[in-house]
């Protein structure tokens, strides 16, 4: 196989990939804060980490992967300004927080699932390791903290070459974080955060520094030591994570081992999805979920292929020309398979052909997960019909495990999405496709018109020849 090739944010190059232990890879993966439902862009955060984790395993590393779940602690501002976004929801909607926290990591996993974004080994919650996160906040305390009124917060200057992973000393500087009143740096951030008097929170904890919650960035230092170890291979989150989160949490994995050499080896982050109002967010209003590009009747894995599109490190913007576009290029793929499996068995096993398409996919991905090079050979394979029937199956397999877009499995049937403003039930337009095909029968072609035209009305486009006899149309 080729050797994998993986750009580190924190070289700013791309590395080879060399395992701390080939028998066990582990990834951890900053997971969503569950205040609301994740929008499109977090979930291309997702479709990175899958694919990731896909390729990794399918050049035959086991893995160990983990996706936190950020129930409490992430604050308005990635800087430790404003309120925790769990507890400002749980105040808007008047809802106990606990059952907030449940119905939006539910609705997350079932985003992932409906993406064919494989479970990861463990999806830790932050609530179940405060106990974890004090014990770290004692360890460190003597030597990199120090106490404000409202909490525990860690002095940046104790740590060798702090912020290189943001290169935020060439770059913006670190004044770019918010005060906090009494902070000696104005990079220096809470590990734990005191209940102000009267602050009235339905997630609080005892602790050394008083009653309150850990900060955000203590999370995940603590849930990827407690399952991946001091030293582990890969950490992954959005851009965004590069600037604020992720360097404090090499802080404080440095103040805890003593040394630099912790925590992941190599970070990679994956580019935003924006649309034309620049990146998509939840905080800001308005945003699209999964469930409203069903809505409109597109398939979810239009949307994976969509991203895929991308290379992860490319922004990609969100438009429903774009979606339309992909849905497009995924039915033809559903349809190239069907093709491709009733062409007639031929004896030959042309395995050059079979060997060099596989290299082709192979060095693609191995590319820094160079994802749209490898949809090209998806291309090519599926509309040359040359290639060899005996090694098809073996083909489509490889690029199902690795893209994750089931073509093995999909059908046509199954990308037919009814939109959720049809008019018109399935029943209704088989029984009208039925009145149509016996005026055809009867060259009543008047009526078969008449009956096109209505079902054009109520959006659905008769497809002649197409043995499902119809497909919706979507609507722009
Ligand atoms: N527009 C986007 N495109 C790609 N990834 C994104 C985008 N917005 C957020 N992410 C990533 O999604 C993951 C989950 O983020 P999280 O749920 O914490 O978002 P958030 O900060 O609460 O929401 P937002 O930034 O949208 O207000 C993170 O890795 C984050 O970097
Ligand atoms: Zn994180």
């Amino acid at each position: 196989m080729t050797p994998l090739t993986l750009y580190n944010s924190l070289t700013r190059a791309a590395e080879a990939f060399v395992p701390i232990d080939p028998t066990n890879v582990r990834v951890y993966s900053c997971g969503p804060t569950v205040y609301h439902y994740a929008h499109i862009g977090n979930l291309r955060a997702y479709v990175f980490t899958d694919t990731l984790a896909r390729v990794l395993r399918w050049k035959g590393y086991p893995l160990t992967h983990v996706i936190n779940i950020t129930d409490v602690g992430h604050l308005t501002s990635d800087a430790d300004a404003g309120d925790d976004k769990m507890e400002a929801a749980a105040k808007a909607s008047g809802q106990d927080i606990w059952a907030i926290a449940k119905h939006y990591t539910d609705a997350f996993k079932d985003n992932l699932s409906a993406l064919n974004i494989a479970d990861p080994t463990r999806f830790p919650l932050a609530t179940d390791h405060v106990p974890g996160m004090i014990a770290f906040g004692e360890a460190i305390a003597a030597d990199h903290c120090y106490r404000l009124a409202d909490g525990l917060y860690f002095d940046t200057t104790t740590v060798p070459d702090y912020g290189r992973l943001a290169r935020s000393r060439d770059d913006v500087g670190e004044s770019r974080i918010d005060e906090v009143a009494g902070k000696r740096h104005p990079a220096d951030f809470a590990i734990w955060r005191t209940s102000k008097p009267g602050e009235n929170r339905q997630m609080e904890w005892d602790s050394p520094w008083g009653r309150g919650a850990p900060g955000w960035h203590l999370e995940c230092s603590v849930m990827s030591r407690q399952y991946l170890g001091d030293r582990f291979d890969i950490h992954t989150g959005g851009i965004d994570h590069r600037e604020i989160h992720h360097p404090n949490e090499i802080a404080q994995n440095q103040a805890m081992s003593g040394t630099p050499d912790t925590g992941a080896q190599l970070w990679m982050h994956n580019n935003f999805l924006v649309d034309r109002t620049g990146k998509m967010s939840k905080s800001s209003g308005e945003f699209l979920r999964l469930q409203a590009l069903i809505d409109r009747g597109f398939h979810p894995l239009s949307y994976r292929l969509m991203c895929l599109q991308a290379h992860y490190r490319s922004e990609l913007e969100f438009s429903w020309e774009n979606l339309s576009a992909a849905f497009v290029r995924l039915t033809r793929f559903v349809i190239l398979v069907e093709k491709a499996r009733s062409r007639t068995v031929d004896e030959i096993k042309d395995d050059d052909l079979f060997e060099a398409r596989l290299k082709e996919i192979d060095d693609a991905l191995s590319d820094d997960l160079n994802t749209p090079r490898a949809l090209a050979v998806v291309n090519a394979v599926l509309s040359d019909s040359k290639f060899p029937q005996a090694r098809f199956e073996e083909m489509l397999q490889v690029f199902d495990d690795t893209l994750g877009l089931s073509l093995a499995t999909l059908s046509r049937a199954d990308l037919r999405v009814t939109p959720a403003s049809s008019t018109i039930s399935e029943i209704e337009i088989e029984r009208r496709l039925d009145d149509r095909d016996q005026a055809r029968a009867t060259r009543d072609f008047a009526r078969s018109d008449a009956i096109r035209d209505e079902l054009a009305a109520a959006g659905v486009e008769v497809m002649d020849g197409d043995p499902l006899r119809w497909d919706w149309r979507i609507e722009l």
